[in-house]
């Protein structure tokens, strides 16, 4: 095979890529409504702008009290506490005082307030006792359990304190995040935003849409699309453009998939130009390995500079990524291999890494996998749970699968995640402990 550029290390690449996709997503965001914002990622750290809650709120149905009131009450020694309810007439008899939610109402020794779950606890009160452990009276109630200051109290800032960070730039937003910003006010989010477009390559390409369908082939001919079809012609339905789609969603971003494109250089070449004015970054896949008929890297070094073509490593060797001034705009492209399961990991280790990395879990080997120096291999795992095993370290184990071919799409469906095994190491050995990378969590 040939390349473009002479092929560098794993690290190296990722390091090119990294850099330039900090200085080019600076500047990269949108304001989103929170309701819009589920997985999308944090452009800037967001601080609560209040204390959440933000007053001494009940987390029991019962009465709100002075502790120090009720020290000591028991079953044999039930303490009495006048009774003060919250309607306008009966808060008439409480010296100049009027509602609950009223801020100049403050609770004095000697009296109780019913309080329900989640009702703010009136100034002057420090606990509630549970309803339970109380006798309830027309005018008083009898308390036949003590309570230590803030017991069933949720403090003003237990949650949050002004100031906390809730989310950090760069995070994932999840539900958690969404449901803390919608308690302190918050209603729109700067996610970064990036304009993805995806382009597949390659005659043999057939449109998922177009299967089951009778449309006109090259020669045009009205054919009937099916898999009959596909094996006397050797065609493919396109998944990878379907692949990148939803990698990208899981990652936060909704990306376009552009109508594949035959092995022709100057459609190739319109539809790469027609997609970078339209998107920030450009994934391409098929064409990687610079054969007879593959010119994307020939289109896209035309149009501008490839910072690299090929990396040591094994699926996904033939991997590009390009900068390409257009405008005054700087646009990138990945340029992906036609195999599916190169393309994912090319997309794995170069995007999804630096947007959103797996989980990681150290974990041991449960066999020999063996791999050559000088070259990056990405393991793809299973995970195995062995309850009577001997090892002291997990009962959790990575089961290397033994399909590694890199248009085997099951592949990466059967896989719980993989391992990325350095150049420098040849192989592991069974027990090693090795650092697994989830798809699922
Ligand atoms: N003589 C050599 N041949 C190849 C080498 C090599 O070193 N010497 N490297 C291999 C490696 S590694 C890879 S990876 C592939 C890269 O191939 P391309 O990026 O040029 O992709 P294509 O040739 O167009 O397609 C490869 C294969 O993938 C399937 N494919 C393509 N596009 C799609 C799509 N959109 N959806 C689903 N499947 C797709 C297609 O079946 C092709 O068979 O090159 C090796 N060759
Ligand atoms: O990138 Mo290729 O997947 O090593 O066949």
């Amino acid at each position: 095979m040939k390349f473009v550029k002479e092929l560098i290390s794993y690290e190296d690449a990722k390091k090119i890529t990294f850099q330039e996709l900090d200085e080019f997503i600076r500047d990269k965001y949108k304001e989103f409504n929170l309701n819009d914002c589920l997985n999308k990622i944090c452009h800037e750290d967001i601080v609560s702008p209040v204390d959440l809650p933000s007053f001494n709120k009940s987390a029991m149905d019962g009465y709100s009290v002075i502790a120090e009131d009720v020290f000591g009450a028991s079953d044999n020694n039930p303490i009495i506490l006048e009774k003060i309810e919250f309607d306008e007439e009966e808060n008439s008899k409480f010296e100049s005082k009027n509602t609950v939610g009223d801020e100049n109402f403050e609770l004095i020794n000697g009296f109780a307030t019913k309080v329900s779950t989640g009702t703010k606890i009136p100034e002057g009160s420090n606990a509630v006792v549970m309803k339970e452990y109380v006798k309830e009276y027309d005018d008083y109630i009898e308390v036949y359990l003590g309570v230590h200051p803030f017991e069933n109290v949720s403090k003003i800032g237990e949650d949050l304190k002004k100031g906390d960070i809730i989310i950090k730039k760069g995070e994932i937003i999840t539900p958690y995040h969404i449901a803390l910003l919608a308690s302190v006010g918050i209603k729109k989010v700067n996610c970064t935003y990036l304009k993805i477009g995806i382009l597949s390559t390659g005659d043999e390409l057939i449109s998922l849409e177009n299967y089951g369908k009778e449309v006109n082939n090259k020669n045009d001919e009205l054919k009937k699309i099916n898999m009959d079809y596909i094996s006397k012609t050797g065609s493919i339905i396109n998944s990878n453009s379907v692949m990148l789609k939803s990698l990208l969603k899981n990652c936060g971003f909704d990306a376009k998939a552009y109508d594949h494109v035959e092995d022709n250089p100057k459609e190739i070449e319109k539809c790469i130009l027609k997609i970078l004015s339209e998107n920030d970054i450009l994934m391409t896949t098929g064409g990687t390995s610079v054969g007879d008929r593959d010119y994307t890297f020939e289109e896209i070094s035309k149009l501008g500079e490839i910072l690299y073509h090929g990396i040591k490593i094994r699926p996904g060797r033939p991997v590009g990524f390009s900068k390409i001034e257009l405008g005054n705009q700087s646009k990138f492209i990945y340029i992906l291999s036609g195999y599916p399961v190169a393309a994912a990991v090319q997309f794995e280790l170069l995007f999804n890494q630096y947007f959103k990395p797996l989980k990681t879990l150290k974990i041991p080997l449960t066999r020999n996998f063996a791999s050559s120096l000088g070259r990056t291999d990405i393991m793809r795992i299973k995970l195995t749970y062995d309850s009577n095993s001997k090892n002291t370290n997990s009962k959790l184990f990575a089961e290397p699968l033994r399909i590694s071919g890199s248009g085997v799409i099951s592949s990466l469906s059967s896989a719980d995640g993989y391992v990325i095994i350095d150049e420098n190491i040849e192989g592991y050995e069974k027990g090693d402990i090795v650092t697994a990378h989830l798809f699922k969590k």
